[in-house]
C-alpha cells in the first residue's frame, strides 16, 4: 500500500515536471493566450486602508524572444499580472501587484477575440498594456478589490525579410535559396519539401545584407486555405519585394490537376495573391524564370516574354487562373538555379531593386511603392 501511494505520488511529481511536448518539426507561428490583469488586494474599513492595485500585463518585443519561449513560460496558456496586496492594520497601503511581460519576437501581430488587429510588432522593445490590473479595494468598492480586465489574444508571427520568394512547390526556391545565401534548406524533387520558411541572407562585398524568406509552397486555391494556404500568404505581407520564382516547364500539382505552362503558371500566382491581399499587386515584383538549362527553355522564354505583353494572351487564360489585375513585373529574369547560372547577376539585380524601392517610399511617403515600371522586354538574361 505505502510503496503503491509513493509511486503514485512519484508519478504526479514526473507529470507535474514534464517538459512541454511540442509536435517536432512544425513551425510554430502562432500562439493563442488568456490575459488577465491581477486583482486588486483588500483594503482595511477600519483605518480607511487600500488595496494594492492588480499587476498589469503588457506584451514587449525582444529580438531573442519566440514563440515557443512563450509557450515554455506560460503552459497553460494563461498569463496573469501579480495580485495586490492587501492593506491590514499594519499598512495603510496594500502593495500593487507585480506586473507581467510577454515578450513576442519582431514582427508579432496582436490580434483580439473577433480577429481584430490590436497591434503591429515591428520595432525593437515596442510595448503595449494588454491588460490592466484591478483596482484595490477602497472605500468606493467596498474595500474589496477588483479584478484586472481579461482577454483572449493571439499573437501571430508574419515574418519580416526584405525579399519573400513566391512560386508554386517544385519551383526551385530552395536551390535558389542556397545559390544566393548560405541558407542549407532541403531540396527535392517532389512539391512540399519546403513546410516551414527558410530565411537565408545575401551577403555582398562591401557587407550589406539582404534577407531572403524562401515560402512554404503556394498552391491554386491557397486563398481558400487549400494546402498551406494562408500559412504562407501572411508572411508575404512584411516583406518588401517579391520575388515570382517559377519552372520554365510550368506547374502540375498531381495526376488529377491541369497542367499550367509558364505563363498560366505566373498568372495563377497572380491571382492567388489578388484574392488574399488585393493591395500585394502594388508590391514591387521581380519574375525568376529558372530551369533555364532544361530542353527548349530558351523559345519557352520567348514565348513568354510576348504573352506577358500580350491582350490576347490574357484574354484566352482559363478563368480559374485568370487574374483580374495583372502584376506588373520590375524586371524577369531567366536562371538556372540548380546550375547557378545568372544567380549573380540576379543577386546584385536583387539590391538594385531593393534600393530603388526604399528610395521610392521615401520620396512619396508611401507603405510600399507602386510596381510602376513596366516590364523591360530587351533585357537578355541568360
Ligand atoms: N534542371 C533544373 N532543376 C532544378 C533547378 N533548380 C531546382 N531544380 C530541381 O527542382 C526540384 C525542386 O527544387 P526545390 O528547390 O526543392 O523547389 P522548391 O520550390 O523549394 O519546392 P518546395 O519546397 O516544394 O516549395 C529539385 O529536384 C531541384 O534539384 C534548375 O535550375 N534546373
Amino acid at each position: 500500500m505505502v510503496r503503491c501511494s509513493i509511486a503514485r505520488l512519484c508519478e504526479k511529481q514526473i507529470a507535474r515536471a514534464a517538459p512541454l511536448v511540442l509536435p517536432r518539426r512544425r513551425f510554430l507561428d502562432r500562439v493563442h493566450l488568456t490575459v488577465c490583469g491581477g486583482v486588486g488586494g483588500s483594503g482595511y474599513p477600519k483605518i480607511m486602508g487600500v488595496g494594492g492595485r492588480g499587476g498589469n500585463v503588457y506584451i514587449e518585443t525582444n529580438p531573442k524572444a519566440t514563440l515557443l519561449k512563450i509557450l515554455r513560460s506560460f503552459p497553460d496558456h494563461k498569463v496573469r499580472g501579480g495580485s495586490g496586496g492587501n492593506s491590514a492594520h499594519h499598512q495603510l497601503l496594500g502593495q500593487n501587484g507585480t506586473d507581467t511581460t510577454i515578450e513576442v519576437p519582431l514582427g508579432v501581430t496582436v490580434m483580439g477575440p473577433r480577429k481584430e488587429v490590436i497591434a503591429d510588432l515591428i520595432k525593437p522593445n515596442q510595448k503595449i498594456l494588454i491588460a490592466e490590473g484591478g483596482e484595490g479595494g477602497t472605500s468606493k468598492n467596498k474595500y474589496r478589490g477588483l479584478r484586472g480586465s481579461q482577454i483572449q489574444i493571439d499573437l501571430v508571427l508574419k515574418l519580416i525579410a526584405d525579399i519573400g520568394f513566391v512560386g508554386f512547390p517544385n519551383a526551385g526556391k530552395s536551390t535558389l535559396l542556397r545559390a544566393l545565401s548560405r541558407a542549407q534548406p532541403k531540396v527535392a524533387n517532389y512539391p512540399f519539401t519546403t513546410i516551414r520558411p527558410n530565411i537565408g541572407i545575401m551577403e555582398y562585398a562591401d557587407a550589406r545584407q539582404i534577407s531572403c524568406a524562401d515560402l512554404p509552397g503556394l498552391i491554386e486555391g491557397a486563398h481558400r486555405n487549400v494546402g498551406l494556404g494562408h500559412n504562407f500568404l501572411r508572411h508575404v505581407e512584411r516583406t518588401s519585394l517579391l520575388l515570382f520564382v517559377v519552372d520554365i516547364g510550368g506547374f502540375r500539382l498531381g495526376p488529377a490537376s491541369p497542367e499550367r505552362d509558364v505563363f498560366e503558371t505566373i498568372m495563377s500566382l497572380n491571382k492567388e495573391l489578388e484574392l488574399y491581399r488585393e493591395d500585394l499587386l502594388t508590391k514591387p515584383a521581380v519574375l525568376v524564370v529558372n530551369k533555364m538549362d532544361t530542353e527548349g527553355a530558351d523559345q519557352k522564354l520567348k514565348d513568354l516574354r510576348y504573352k506577358l505583353t500580350s491582350d490576347g494572351a490574357y484574354e484566352d487564360l482559363p478563368a480559374e487562373v485568370r487574374p483580374m489585375q495583372r502584376i506588373k513585373f520590375r524586371d524577369l529574369v531567366g536562371i538556372s538555379a540548380a546550375k547557378r547560372e545568372n544567380t549573380e547577376q540576379l543577386k546584385e539585380d536583387l539590391r538594385k531593386h531593393l534600393e530603388e524601392s526604399f528610395e521610392g517610399n521615401e520620396g512619396t511617403g508611401k507603405k510600399d511603392t507602386e510596381s510602376t515600371r513596366p516590364l523591360k522586354l530587351e533585357r537578355q538574361s541568360m
